[in-house]
């Protein structure tokens, strides 16, 4: 009966002391069953400690006793911290007996079996101790040396001999029905027993032609990465792990010489049935990258990659240049030493290849062995080289990509650009730069993710609804305009309201019912765990108290849209708190809308003071409620029934007294006066108001049905201005000495304040630039859709910087 194992591999940094063990241990619990074979590497530094033991003692030196007694003891502690007393007991003694084994190793003749031999102890003691930790974890595990089965002859890359070493794995294996293996990565032994390592790159290697022989399902090698990325996320930040790789561009990728994969590693695909997994063991939930078999019919890269330190070869040939130099090529490959790129250049007959400094030896040795077989002149060696290419089926044919590659190249000291004959990658040698900033940009022009804002709403009334409406037109073309991924996320209204990541659209918000109560504190629970990288939070409320939440929508770094004049005209201490809690969280906070709806007020006072310009006053009228009241009434209608009116046009605030009474005005002064500024406070500003006291202590609703106590107050008014020939309006006034009014006045019929347009609001600046003559901003300053679109001209000031 076949059965279905799973390869797992463990490098040495996965192992690198009893935590890894411990977090190998429960990874193994986690993801294997009975059967799977588990395959280690040394423990950390285990091999490199080796490796510098047999060098001491190939040159006699005292220091590599001690050197061993350190590692052995390294190892014991490894065994003490993870087993207790009656587990540890045997392996304990087992080292001591190989403490001693070692040492008689390194005083005989240390030719390359004897050093593989101490060698092979690093894979050893992690295979038996992971076997150990995992039996008294109740995972019940073997290990298994893998020099019983392994079979290869010693070379500098030696090939498991797979006729031989199948049936062997198979014996060793049902011995072990019903446990899981752990078995020694790297080390195989020759035809006499002899211990043989897998040389460069063996560890990985060794995993998947493991997976091979054992007809295994996949193999997933479990490292300090959680797999293929974009680009190094060591140098570009913004790389992303790639979920899938097709077989073909992995086996590229490793081609060309980066790091992150070995080629070797996928040499047993080509015959096996075997997926590989790439994970990381130290976060094993932050996903992973599948190298699969399936073909791809992508045309673009994936991945923009890169090898330091590259070495050039320049051959030339006595004869037939474009024959022998391809048949070259085709010789190196079959002993996998071909190039990670190269360029054939006919008119000078020389054909340049570029090289790891891994690789590059090896490959000169080979080239020499060659070279009267196929007339090779010369061979001359440079350094100092780097590799820059994108990998991804068909990035050949992506003639935005190859452009975008070639122009990046053009301003670096480049050599030569190869396309591979199977159009997997692009790749450019040029002379040693630093790379980070070309990977960045290249890996930003090509792969460029885009920006994920989300909104959430407060307020669905007058402006509110009027703004979602214009939202709904104009979302795709925004997001599209400025290459981001636009989703309304929530809307609510003083109650409850939707909310939802995955995006709401209108339809939605008519016909379900609100999911989500709007109970502060616990909002801010479910706001936090947006899943964009910006959230925007819309305040098209008069809310006061919602305005209180500002703080914390800064510490959040959410940006803020708003239309709500409170926070703005809160306390001074306040107001600059909040802009340095935006300003430190790299938040925007933006109030287009709180004056003059969408005239560009805010905006010119800012654009005035940052080219050095000097506010001196602001004067004008910033209602466009009773801009229009006024600009209308005549004393043949009542005031009351044109004040229905506005209320019906949407000009007025919730509640109609907030502009009667002059505070929505001086709201905005004081906004005004900041932008200029001055530091002001709401009492600074006097205020004359035209709601009589006892109708100010009424609510809304009482307020509404007593309107018409106000109209003989205003006939009087009116009448008294128009004796003196006059007008009746409503100013607001403030000045460099802090000097601050709101209230109604009687004006000359010609003055200009007096011509508006009714509900136009109209702001004179003076400066030190505009003192003769002020600049005078005018238009509209209230109403549905001026105010809704003054909303969405912050919402596209945002797009535009964030994108
Ligand atoms: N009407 C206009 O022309 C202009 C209005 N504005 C400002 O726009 C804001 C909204 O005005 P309107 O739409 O006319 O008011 P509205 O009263 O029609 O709408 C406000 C909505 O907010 C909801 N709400 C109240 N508290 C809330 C909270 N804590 N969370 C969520 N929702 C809440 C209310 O239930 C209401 O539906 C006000 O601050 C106003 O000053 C600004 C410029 C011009
Ligand atoms: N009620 C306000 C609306 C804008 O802020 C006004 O009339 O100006």
């Amino acid at each position: 009966m076949s059965v279905n194992r799973h390869v797992h591999k463990f490098g040495g940094s996965s192992l690198a002391d009893a935590g890894c063990f411990k977090r190998v241990a429960a990874i193994v619990a986690k993801h294997t069953q009975a059967q799977d074979l588990i395959v280690v590497s040394a423990a950390g530094k285990t091999t490199n400690r080796l490796i510098n033991i047999i060098e001491l003692a190939k040159q006699a030196d005292n220091a590599a006793a001690d050197a061993l007694k350190g590692l052995i003891e390294f190892q014991s502690k490894l065994v003490n911290e993870l087993l207790n007393e009656a587990a540890a007991k045997p392996i304990l003694a087992a080292l001591d007996g190989e403490h001693h084994q070692i040492a008689s190793l390194l005083e005989g003749e240390l030719n390359a079996f004897t050093c593989n031999e101490v060698l092979s102890f690093g894979e050893r003691w992690s295979a038996r101790l992971l076997a150990a930790l995992l039996s008294a974890l109740d995972c019940q595990a073997d290990w298994l040396d893998s020099r019983q089965f392994f079979k290869a002859e010693l070379s500098t890359q030696p090939q498991v001999d797979v006729a031989q070493s199948a049936p062997l794995l198979a014996s060793c294996l049902a011995d072990k029905p019903a446990c899981r293996v752990v078995v020694t990565g790297f080390i195989c032994s020759d035809s006499e027993q002899r211990t043989v390592t897998l040389g460069r790159n063996g560890s990985d290697y060794s995993a998947t032609e493991l997976a091979a022989l054992a007809d295994a399902v996949s193999t997933t090698i479990w490292s300090d990465v959680a797999g293929i990325y974009s680009a190094d996320p060591r140098l570009v930040k913004d790389a992303v792990l790639l979920e899938n790789l097709a077989l073909a561009e992995a086996a590229e990728l490793s081609r060309i010489g980066t790091s992150v994969l070995h080629a070797r590693t996928l040499e047993p695909l080509a015959r096996s049935r075997q997926k590989v997994n790439l994970r990381c063991s130290y976060a094993p939930n932050d996903g992973q990258t599948l190298i699969h078999r399936k073909g791809t019919n992508s045309h673009s890269a994936k991945i923009v990659t890169s090898v330091d330190n590259v070495v050039l070869l320049e051959l030339t040939f006595t004869q037939d240049f474009t024959l022998n130099a391809t048949a070259l090529l085709e010789a190196l490959a079959s002993h996998h030493l071909a190039p990670a790129t190269r360029h054939k250049h006919s008119e000078t007959g020389s054909l340049r290849m570029a090289y790891t400094c891994e690789l590059v030896d090896e490959a000169l040795a080979k080239i020499d062995q060659l070279a009267s077989q196929f007339h090779i002149q010369k061979i001359n060696r440079s350094e100092g080289y780097s590799l820059v290419a994108l990998v991804g089926a068909g990035v050949c044919d992506n003639p935005q990509q190859c452009y975008q590659f070639f122009q990046h190249l053009a301003e670096q000291p480049l050599e030569f650009i190869h396309s591979s004959a199977d159009k997997l990658s692009l790749c450019a040698v040029v002379r040693k730069i630093t790379l980070e900033p070309l990977l960045k940009d290249l890996h930003s022009h090509l792969f460029k993710q885009k920006t994920k804002l989300g909104l959430v709403v407060f307020g669905k009334g007058n402006i509110g609804s009027q703004w979602l409406e214009l939202f709904d037109q104009q979302q795709t073309t925004l997001a599209q305009q400025h290459e981001l991924e636009l989703s309304l996320a929530g809307v609510f209204s003083s109650k409850a309201g939707h909310l939802d990541f995955a995006g709401l659209n209108l339809e939605q918000l008519d016909n379900t019912e609100a999911n989500t109560p709007l109970i502060w504190p616990e909002l801010f629970d479910k706001l936090k765990r947006h899943p964009y990288d910006e959230l925007a939070i819309l305040d098209i409320t008069a809310s006061e108290a919602l305005s209180a939440y500002y703080a914390e929508f800064a510490r959040h770094g959410f940006h803020l849209i708003t239309a709500n004049k409170h926070a703005g005209a809160s306390e001074q201490a306040n107001y600059t708190a909040l802009q340095q809690a935006f300003s430190d969280h790299g938040a925007q906070w933006l109030s287009n809308a709180t004056v003059g709806a969408g005239l560009p007020v805010q905006k010119s006072i800012q654009s005035l003071r940052e080219s050095g310009d000097e506010i001196h006053a602001i004067s004008g009228i910033f209602s466009g409620t009773l801009s229009w009241l006024f600009q209308q009434y005549d004393g043949t209608v009542a005031f009351s029934d044109l004040l229905a009116d506005a209320l019906n046009q949407g000009l007025t605030e919730p509640d109609p007294r907030e502009d009667l009474s002059g505070k929505d005005v001086q709201r905005k002064l004081l906004i005004l006066a900041r932008e200029a500024g001055l530091e002001l406070e709401l009492a600074d500003i006097s205020l004359s108001s035209l709601v009589p006291e006892h109708l100010e202590a009424l609510s809304v609703e009482q307020f509404l049905d007593a309107m018409s106590e106000l109209d003989q107050s205003m006939l009087e008014a009116f009448n008294d201005a128009k004796r003196q020939g006059k007008v009746i309006r409503f100013l607001a006034t403030v000045n460099k000495k802090e000097e601050a009014e709101v209230g109604l006045s009687a004006i000359d019929a010609l003055h200009p304040f007096a011509n508006l347009k009714p509900c136009d609001n109209v702001f004179a600046i003076e400066s030190l630039w505009y003192k003769q003559n002020p600049l005078v901003i005018q238009g509209p300053g209230a109403g549905r859709e001026v105010t809704a679109g003054a909303i969405q001209a912050d919402l596209v000031s945002l797009c535009k910087s964030i994108k």
